[in-house]
């Protein structure tokens, strides 16, 4: 029997819905097919009447002597996603390996200096957003810096992606992101335990993790909270969305420096597509649905094709049938 090709998408749409969702037990397949739309809706069209740079120009603070692999990732997959530009600031030593891997990102070795804020605010005019933590360390004088760049961003309404080694930083400073609503945070399953312990002062029942997740969001004054485990839950101090789209039993590590700069770029087209786009969700919000589903998706068609040893550059030539087969359909 012949299938028409549109039957066939439709189903493959359905199927990707079904293993994506699981938001309130009340969800139908309808809201959640309303969800997905919000995410396409958020992508900026492929036109020529754009120049380089309006699909997004996103900076990566991170990056030192022991790692280089995590702010690479964070900055490939920003470009990957749609980006036109991607830089990264790191130390002078992480510099030349950085960008001995790809001759697409702008690398700045400035992350070490005495001068380090500075260099760094300099570009912010021309940032549409940061990630900040891949590969950071935790060297006092280089969280000193980003202190002050993210004092920086801040200032200038810079949406902040914080993942990782930032995520350490934050944990000993809340008030650095108390209250801004551009902040998103990528806690794994041991740096959202950090959080709740430096920000809580009640006891928590962790293992609620949707409760805990809107518990902590609301504490740091609705900043966007992304628990990434088994299932990532994502809140705003107000509403819950989680993302269970099958992604693959490997736990190879960089894959959630992969989700740290798809979300650099996708928050900056949610906040820019506006409120009247998302259907009373905040645009962070819906841009960390489509972040962690986006990374998800990679990791499922990199296992299909190379199983117990697929690692984290396996999943960088998924990215663009991922992203086509998630929201282009
Ligand atoms: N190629 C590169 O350059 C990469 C560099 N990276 C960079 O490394 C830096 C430190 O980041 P991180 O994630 O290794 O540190 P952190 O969160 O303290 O974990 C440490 C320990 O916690 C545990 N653990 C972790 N997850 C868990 C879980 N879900 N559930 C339970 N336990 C869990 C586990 O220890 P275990 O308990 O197994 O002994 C783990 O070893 C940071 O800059 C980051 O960007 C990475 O991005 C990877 C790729
Ligand atoms: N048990 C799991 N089952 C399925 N997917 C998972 C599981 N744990 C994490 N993930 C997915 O892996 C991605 C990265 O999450 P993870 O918790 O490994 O972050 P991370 O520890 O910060 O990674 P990184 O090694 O980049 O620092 C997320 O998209 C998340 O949904
Ligand atoms: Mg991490």
């Amino acid at each position: 029997m012949a299938v028409a090709p549109g039957w066939l998408a439709a189903q493959a749409c359905q199927r990707v819905l079904k293993r994506a969702f699981s938001l309130h037990k009340a969800h139908s397949i309808k809201d959640m097919e309303n969800t997905f739309q919000l995410v396409k809706n958020i992508i900026p069209p492929l036109t020529s009447k754009k120049h380089k740079g309006q699909a997004g120009r996103i900076g990566i603070v991170g990056g030192c002597q022991e790692y280089t692999g995590a702010p690479y990732f964070a900055a490939i997959s920003a470009l990957k996603v749609g980006a036109d530009l991607s830089h990264v600031f790191c130390t002078r030593e992480a510099a030349p390996v950085i960008k001995s891997y790809s001759p697409e990102l702008i690398v700045h070795p400035v992350l070490d200096s005495p001068d380090a804020v500075h260099e760094v605010e300099k570009w912010l005019p021309r940032l549409h957003a940061l990630v900040v933590g891949p590969g950071l360390g935790r060297e006092d004088a280089l969280l000193k810096n980003v202190e002050g760049i993210l004092e920086a961003s801040k200032a200038r309404a810079i949406p902040v992606v914080i993942d990782a080694d930032g995520l350490w930083l934050i944990a000993q400073q809340p008030t650095l992101i108390q209250g801004y609503r551009k902040a998103v945070l990528t806690p794994n399953h041991v740096e959202f335990l950090r959080l709740l312990e430096a920000v809580l002062t009640d006891p928590v029942d962790s293992s609620d993790r949707r409760g805990a997740g809107l518990r902590l969001s609301q504490a740091l004054g609705n900043v966007t909270v992304v628990q990434k485990g088994e299932q990532d839950v994502i809140s705003d101090g107000e509403q819950v969305l989680e993302c269970n789209l099958q992604g693959s039993n490997r736990r190879c590590g960089g894959q959630g420096d992969l989700l740290s700069g798809f979300l650099g770029v996708m928050v900056q087209w949610a906040l820019h597509a506006g409120p009247e786009k998302m259907n009373g969700f905040s645009p962070p919000l819906v841009a960390a649905f489509g972040a962690c589903s986006l990374t998800r998706q990679c990791s499922h068609q990199a296992f299909q094709k190379y199983g117990r040893s697929t690692t984290t550059s396996d999943m960088i030539p998924e990215i663009g049938p991922a992203f086509s087969r998630l929201f282009e359909t």
